[in-house]
């Protein structure tokens, strides 16, 4: 058949390795952060213990207050509690700390005028062609005295519009508190309190680091003296008008995996006659698994997810995140892994039931993904795809998220997701990657080659007439 590859040697082409080599070699930042004079007129803090009682202030922009003003703010406070699963839970041997809510405090610092969104939306959000608005909300005032620290854990999203947390750290003199993020602190060890209080400085300064939400952090035990933070959420409201085109920072990585995703999608052994390209998401989302559309979803993708599909629209190919449910350890020789666009409920699927994976997903009309390098598969139901990425390829731990939030759950949760590129047949994506691609670079020699192996299977397909009839190259028809 003459559009078949020729040999099983092609299960293995070396421009797979490549692309595979450029993805994960191509790293973004996660997190940001910096510091900011704060003056008198925007140091002060009003707090007070409940509705009936008195505020109390402390000027954190002043150099005049003392541990025991402090230790007022603390009398008003409560102590820390973190989600456990769905509850709330006061563990100090796993947080230490005491925390204000938003009615018991009211600060003059003015996150939105003091430019640290727009910090932030640059370092985090580079690959955002509009400006989107990142909303920063309030949500906690914390007091870590000394002994007080919290262990690692994710923060807990409150909504599908949660990107990232910003912790800002008032300027107080103390030591230890440093920010981990990562195992370890192997993504960033944040001295905050060298930070706030370092010698050369003339004026007291805010300390302030964001991340995205999803990645694993810990607070490590103040020594000496009291550490107060104010932490905020962030949101995008509008990421579904998100429309990602690289720029700054990540553009050498983003070109090195247009050029690689070029040479990939011009090999013709790759399945001919289409399929799939699948990433496994770098980052966890954090999803509604009530609401069944994830298309609004492409907007948001953090980083490294938001430069590979960039990436992949700019070769022509169209992209949809998607959710993989696949039996483990199967997902890469077998063929028992399916995707599909909801989220889908453990009523839908009847997990609790002892019937195999693909028993269920039949009832609930989905297809299954194999990961054959060539398109065989004349059944509509089955999407041949190559993993770039495997599923769960994340730059957090599961061990914080299964068990520990800084708040009990409510009914959120981050989900695996996957990144799936629609791979048309060879001529067909040819066809959409010169397009794309047009004058932005140099695509001369992949033109010629392409046009070359274009012609023989013009040539081959002559030969032998309406042999791929059946062939299902209307890709969008898979899912
Ligand atoms: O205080 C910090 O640096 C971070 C606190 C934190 O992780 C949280 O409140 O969830
Ligand atoms: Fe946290």
């Amino acid at each position: 058949m003459a559009s078949e590859s020729p040999n099983t040697e092609s299960q293995k082409p070396k421009s797979l390795d490549d692309l595979k080599r450029t993805v994960q070699s191509a790293v973004t930042p996660s997190y940001c952060y910096g510091t900011l004079p704060l003056s008198p007129s925007d140091g002060s803090l009003f707090f007070k213990k409940d509705e009936g009682s008195d505020a109390r202030y402390i000027n954190f922009g002043a150099l005049d207050f003392k541990d025991e003003d402090i230790l007022k703010l603390v009398e008003v406070s409560q102590r820390a509690t973190f989600g456990r699963g769905d509850k709330d839970v006061l563990d100090e041997s796993y947080r230490k700390a005491w925390k204000l809510d938003t009615t018991q405090f009211s600060t003059q610092f003015d996150v939105v005028r003091s430019g640290v969104l727009e910090i932030v939306h640059d370092q985090l959000l580079h690959y955002e062609k509009n400006t989107l608005p990142l909303e920063a909300e309030l949500y906690k005032l914390n007091v870590y005295g000394p002994g007080s620290f919290f262990k690692p854990h994710i923060d807990t999203p409150r909504s599908d519009k949660l990107f990232a947390t910003l912790v800002v750290v008032l300027p107080t003199v103390h030591t230890g508190g440093n920010l981990l993020l990562g195992k370890d602190g192997s993504i960033l060890n944040f001295d905050s309190a060298k930070l706030v209080y370092a010698k050369e400085n003339k004026e007291p300064q805010i300390a302030w680091a964001a991340f995205y939400s999803d990645i694993e952090h810990q607070v490590l035990p103040v020594e000496d003296g009291y550490r107060v933070t104010l932490t905020y959420n962030l949101h995008l409201p509008e990421a579904d008008k998100a429309q990602g085109v690289p720029k700054g920072l990540a553009f050498d990585s983003c070109t090195a995996v247009v050029s690689a995703l070029s040479t990939f999608i011009a090999t013709p052994t790759i399945l001919p006659t289409g399929g799939a390209l699948g990433f496994g998401l770098m980052y966890k989302y954090p999803i509604d698994p009530t609401k069944a559309d994830l298309t609004k979803f492409t907007g948001a993708l953090k980083g490294n997810d938001a430069m590979i599909r960039d990436a992949c629209l700019s070769v022509g190919l169209t992209v949809a995140v998607k959710v993989l449910y696949y039996e483990r350890d199967r997902y890469l020789n077998g063929s028992d892994a399916w995707i599909t666009d909801d989220v889908k409920t453990d009523d839908d699927i009847g997990w609790d039931t002892e019937s195999s994976l693909r028993s269920r997903f039949r009832d609930v009309g989905k297809r299954v993904i194999t990961t054959d390098i060539e398109s065989k598969s004349k059944s509509e139901r089955k999407i041949p795809t190559v993993w770039v990425t495997p599923p769960n390829r994340l730059l957090t731990t599961n061990l914080a998220f299964a068990t520990y939030g800084n708040e009990p759950s409510v009914g959120y949760m981050y989900g695996d997701l996957v990144l799936i590129a629609t791979l048309p047949a060879y001529k067909e994506r040819i066809h959409a990657m010169l397009e794309s691609l047009g004058d932005k670079v140099d695509t001369t020699s992949l033109r010629e080659k392409a046009q070359k192996v274009l012609e023989e299977m013009e040539e081959d397909e002559d030969e032998s007439d309406d042999e791929d009839e059946d062939m299902d190259s209307d890709s969008d028809g898979y899912y």
